[in-house]
């Protein structure tokens, strides 16, 4: 009997296993690993999803009585065999169940049943769900033998972007019908028809109405089809082509060493401006030509559209967008088109490192420093691993790209895990790196501004007097605006977390960000009454309506979490930058990355010291590495760039190396600190999460956990805590964290999952126990 081994969709700790299903004699030549069905599971036999990963040929004893598999999902696998492969390899260092794993490759909208188109080369096509079981099984054949193709439908209309179409199926008949003559726009509509020479014509681009149309389809004038079309068409059409550069010494010697071998992954460091990403796109092209594919990793894409339409004018229809800000449908319509082979770049955020791309040719991450590499809900997967992963799988190259690499990887180049390769000078040869001072905020005492030194001010009115533009950054990490009272000091709170609600004026209301609790803002203190209550901090907002007070000539764009929570809004607010429809572009982190503005020469950092004194002890790493990539910013093109960085610790490390702008003399001097404390890159660290609603039991359990791993671990390894989580409450749980420092443990896997199964247990139902292997986050 031929039995289906399924990972069923029921993340536990006990079903994190493969269970057997009798195959169905009619579905046993259609079903293939990789596949989804649905089986019936537990003992109320509900019908569950699950994913094929294997099969077994077993005599059964008669005793064994095996459920069978209830329905077949797909004509075709949906994960390949180096996916299967892939989410074994990743469970040893994320801790999620294998479903996780899986259910993290494929787009959300396949994490569900949607229904299936099937056509035919002649252009017909049908819904699976109408056909009859036997002719689903002659179809699946028909798909095999490639006789009809499939498409996966989304349930739901909002899932699929189409527009109607008109056509003409009589020229003749229209011709000659007769249309009243009072009837003028029907008549209009009439001739402007027959003038046009096209087959298909949107009716968006009509000029008439929805009613005279009308008319013209109940006479069956002319039939309206409604087609789906690609959501990201007219993206691409907007963005102009642009051929390859000569690249430079540097690069092109980077270039070299990248297509001559893939003995292992190069490290690309090269300075802001440098040409890394015409090194990426060169690179890239090399490998399409030898029939290729390629993925391109960028942080938080949506963030950086200067990227991806470098990569479209490049690559145009070749290349699949994936980002968190696309919609199930859009994911999914690119998920399609990498699927079909129809895309062969797959430019895209962290979860793009999944993409199903045959025949990888390169790897590419840029900023590989960056912290949004790492997924911080389950499973807790780190997209440079996956890229190692799948690198060795193809044979592929894997070039990690920075101008600040992360001192993990840094180290392994200097190690010779990693190649180096670096590029030490701008490519626009006109360009030379920026020039940074520091304003020492301690003796700044400005009576015109809370936020701004004088200095500061003078600079940006210069620039804008030479019509040149400036960048300044709010740095928000670990800092918000909140409401406090004058009288008591009271500072109104989350009810569900240890965190003060943050101030949005522009809805008036106090949020929470971690549990999204939202409330008013109260008119008087709730705790004494005085109506003194104020408003502190400086979010953006406030930074804005202060520069508009100081400078209202200026022209302010603002781009925070606020102003781009509509879709495209990033882009609308960089392009009318770009035109220079403003002088100023204030935002937080997100204006840091990536942006290339010819007409920049002034970046500025109001405050530099908001994530230096964050209990986490990659805080200066991210510091110096956000002031250095906001500082590359600036003087990009023939225009020389200054930055300002406004700071009460002027002699910290981390500002002295940026000023410096010495990568290298920060990365000894880091490492230095690392090594004394036992921190990576000279230890690994895996931390646990312990969380509870009642204090009590938290803590208790994480002394527990404590004392498990100790017994298991050697001594060589270090375990620090439990401690309470610098916010200690949030969602009205308490949170306890253990962090294991450690080179070399044989028993580190079994001791953890034995602490995962710990969770299993009746009495710990309400515990909630988070692994997180390299946490990249401390608060
Ligand atoms: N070989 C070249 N010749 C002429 N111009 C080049 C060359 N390579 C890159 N450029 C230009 O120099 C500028 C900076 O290059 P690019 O954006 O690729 O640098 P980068 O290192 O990726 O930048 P960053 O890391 O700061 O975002 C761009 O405007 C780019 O078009
Ligand atoms: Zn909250």
């Amino acid at each position: 009997m031929k039995i289906a081994k399924v990972i069923v969709d029921v993340p536990l700790m006990q079903t994190d296993k493969p269970f057997s299903y009798v195959i169905p004699s009619e579905m046993e030549e259609l079903i293939e690993r990789g596949m989804r069905v649905h089986v019936p599971f537990g003992s109320g036999n509900r019908l569950v999803q699950g994913i094929v990963i294997g099969f077994e040929d077993e005599e059964l004893e008669p005793s064994v009585n095996l459920k069978e598999v209830s329905e077949l999902l797909d004509v075709e696998p949906v994960l390949t065999d180096e996916q299967l492969w892939l989410a074994d390899e990743m469970r040893h260092s994320v801790f999620s169940y294998k479903i996780s794993c899986l259910k993290a490759m494929l787009p959300n909208l396949l994490n569900s049943n949607y229904d299936k188109l099937l056509k035919s080369t002649d252009g017909t096509s049908v819904k699976w769900s109408q056909l009859t079981e036997a002719e689903k099984i002659s179809s699946a054949k028909a798909v095999r033998l490639g006789q009809l193709s499939v498409e996966y439908l989304a349930k739901s209309k909002e899932n699929r972007k189409t527009e109607k179409f008109l056509s003409i199926p009589d020229i003749e008949k229209l011709a000659e019908f007769e249309i009243e003559k009072r009837a003028k726009k029907r008549l209009e509509l009439k001739y402007f028809l027959l003038r046009l020479q096209e087959e298909k014509i949107a009716v968006k681009s009509l000029n008439f109405s929805s009613q005279i149309i009308k008319f013209f389809v109940e006479h069956d004038l002319v039939k309206i089809e409604e087609v789906e079309i690609s959501r990201t068409k007219e993206k691409f059409e907007a963005v102009e082509n642009d051929s390859a550069k000569i690249l430079n010494f540097e690069q092109n010697a980077a270039y070299e060493k990248i297509i001559a071998s893939s003995d292992k992954p190069f490290l690309l460091e090269g300075i802001t401006g440098s040409g890394k990403t015409e090194v990426y796109l060169q690179t890239i092209d090399h490998f399409l030509k030898l029939g290729k594919t390629a993925i391109m990793l960028v942080p938080e894409i949506s963030l950086t559209p200067q990227i991806t339409n470098r990569f479209i004018a490049r690559f145009g229809d070749k290349v699949a967008i994936m980002h968190s800000g696309l919609s199930d449908g859009e994911k999914y319509d690119e998920w399609r088109k990498i699927k079909s082979g129809k895309a062969q770049v797959v430019v895209g955020a962290r979860s793009a490192i999944f993409a199903p791309v045959e025949n990888l040719g390169i790897i590419i991450i840029d900023e590989e420093h960056e912290t949004s590499y790492k997924q911080d809900s389950s499973p807790r997967y780190h997209a440079r691993d996956i890229a190692l992963l799948r690198a060795k799988w193809h044979g592929a190259r894997l070039v990690l790209g920075s101008a600040t690499p992360s001192l993990e990887t840094r180290a392994r180049a200097m190690r010779g895990v990693y190649e180096l390769l670096l590029l030490t000078k701008r490519a626009n040869e006109a360009a030379i790196l920026p020039e940074i001072k520091i304003i020492d905020m301690r003796s700044e005492i400005s009576d015109q501004s809370a936020n701004f030194s004088h200095s500061l001010l003078t600079k940006i009115k210069e620039k804008i007097d030479k019509d040149e533009q400036v960048i300044l950054m709010l740095n928000r990490r670990g800092y918000s605006s909140f409401v406090m009272c004058r009288e008591c000091g009271f500072v109104v709170d989350c009810p569900n977390c240890d965190i003060s609600l943050t101030l949005h004026m522009d809805t008036r209301t106090l949020n929470c960000h971690y549990c999204g609790h939202v409330e008013g803002i109260p008119q008087t203190c709730p705790n004494c009454h005085s109506r003194k209550i104020r408003y502190y901090g400086s979010g953006t907002q406030k930074v804005e309506e202060e520069l508009r007070e100081i400078m209202p000539e200026a022209r302010v764009l603002r781009m925070d979490v606020d102003t781009t929570r509509t879709k495209n809004a990033h882009e609308k607010i960089l392009e009318k930058f770009g035109n220079h429809e403003a002088d100023i572009l204030l935002g937080t982190q997100m204006i840091a990355k990536g942006l290339d503005f010819p007409n920049v020469t002034l970046v500025g950092v109001i405050n530099a010291d908001t994530g230096l004194n964050l209990p986490d002890f990659r805080a200066s790493e991210r510091s110096f590495e956000l002031l250095m990539q906001v500082a590359g910013r600036a003087g990009r093109a023939d225009k020389k760039g200054e930055v300002f960085i406004q700071t009460f610790n002027p002699h910290h490390y981390a500002i002295e190396m940026t000023k410096a702008q010495d990568y290298e003399k920060f990365y000894e001097m880091e490492m230095r600190f690392r090594r004394e404390l036992s921190y990576p890159p000279y230890y690994f660290t895996v931390q646990v999460l312990v969380s509870h609603q009642d204090e009590e039991v938290a803590i208790q359990k994480s002394y527990e956990i404590a004392q498990l791993l100790k017994q298991n671990l050697t001594e060589k390894a270090k375990i620090l805590g439990p401690t309470a989580r610098p916010i200690a409450r949030t969602h009205n749980l308490y949170h306890y964290q253990i962090l294991v420092k450690y080179r070399f443990e044989e028993e580190l896997e079994s001791a953890l999952n034995q602490v995962l199964e710990l969770t299993q247990l009746r009495d710990n139902k309400n515990l909630r126990v988070l692994i997180d292997s390299e946490p990249q986050n401390f608060v």
